[in-house]
């Protein structure tokens, strides 16, 4: 478990991060969105101890990631995927890692095979594509088969087959009972990988919740009703608190639900050839929530 308690991190008049307060459970994908500058990096780098909080704490499993020795078998991390000796070839990248956290060689090669990346092992890295870099970060993070991952923004530069795989990969991790913590600024990225989402935004919490919580957020939700009479169902709903959207011979009715739309349309018999809920998508609500705090929304002069 990720317990992250009222944590803080300035620099200087900035404030990255701001009284963060949240846990990420094992046996499940949590998703840590935010719009780009939310903070989501600084807070993975806090949770991992490469950044002091300026207060607050965070610990991992009870306590923090610092005092652990032999790091990778804790914590398995994919921060930068470009952040690799180009010069190394990828099983002598994984193998330094191996020896210096005391994990056995053979280790390496299962890694290298599950991320499928045997047959170019003995490659040097700066020949790599960005997909294939993080291939090897995501090798790197499970050399040490920690209960724990971390991965910011894993999904980047991968063609539809790698995130496929990544995403299946990440609900393989999590159905073994490990702690699956996946940072992204796209909510089209998590709505098929997370179960639990963390939404921050100018560092603070918006909210930690499933994602069917979240997407029963967002305030476009409504009924749809088709009917000849479209018009004076309008009146009817508008009389009865609703507000109506009319389109042809269509309505979009919010704050009424499809029951009381349904009872009212019987009562005076007009006729209905459609009845639906609509709910905002996922995108919509996070939109909506996050809107407040986009640091360099499209249109505004700066
Ligand atoms: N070392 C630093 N010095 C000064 N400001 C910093 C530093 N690191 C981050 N920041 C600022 O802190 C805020 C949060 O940045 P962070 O990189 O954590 O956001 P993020 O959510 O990961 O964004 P992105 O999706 O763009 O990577 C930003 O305003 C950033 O400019």
């Amino acid at each position: 478990m990720i317990d992250v308690n009222e944590l803080t991190k300035r620099y200087g008049a900035t404030t990255a991060v701001n009284r963060l307060t949240f846990t990420v459970r094992p046996g499940q994908v949590t998703g840590f969105l935010g719009p780009n500058g939310a903070g989501k990096s600084t807070t993975l780098r806090m949770i991992l101890g490469l950044h002091t909080p300026t207060s607050g704490a965070v610990t991992v499993g009870g306590r923090p990631f610092r005092d652990r020795s032999r790091g990778l078998r804790h914590v398995g991390a994919l921060l930068d995927a470009q952040d690799v000796h180009g010069g190394h070839t990828a099983v002598a990248h994984l193998a330094a890692l191996a020896r210096s956290n005391r994990l056995p060689r053979a280790r390496v090669t299962e890694v290298l095979e599950e991320v499928g990346l045997a047959g170019v092992a003995r490659r040097r890295v700066d020949g790599f594509s960005l997909g294939m870099k993080q291939r090897l970060g995501i090798a790197a993070a499970l050399l040490g088969d920690p209960p724990v991952l971390l991965f910011d923004e894993p999904l980047n530069g991968l063609d539809p087959e790698g995130v496929k795989w990544v995403r299946d990969l990440f609900l393989r991790l999590a159905a073994q009972g490990r702690t699956v913590f996946v940072s992204s600024h796209l909510m089209s990225e998590m709505e098929h990988t997370a179960d639990q989402l963390v939404v921050i935004g100018r560092g603070e919490l918006i909210a930690a919740e499933s994602l069917a919580e979240f997407s029963a957020r967002g305030t476009r939700r409504g009924v749809v009703v088709g009917t000849s009479a479209a018009t004076a169902l309008r009146d009817l709903l508008a009389a009865d608190g609703a507000t109506v959207d009319l389109d042809g011979d269509q309505l979009t009715v919010t704050g009424l639900p499809a029951s009381r739309v349904s009872e009212i349309a019987q009562r005076h018999r007009i006729p209905l050839h459609r009845l639906d809920t609509r709910s905002a998508s996922l995108e919509e609500a996070f939109m909506e929530l996050t809107a407040a705090s986009v640091q360099y929304p499209a249109g505004e002069s700066r």
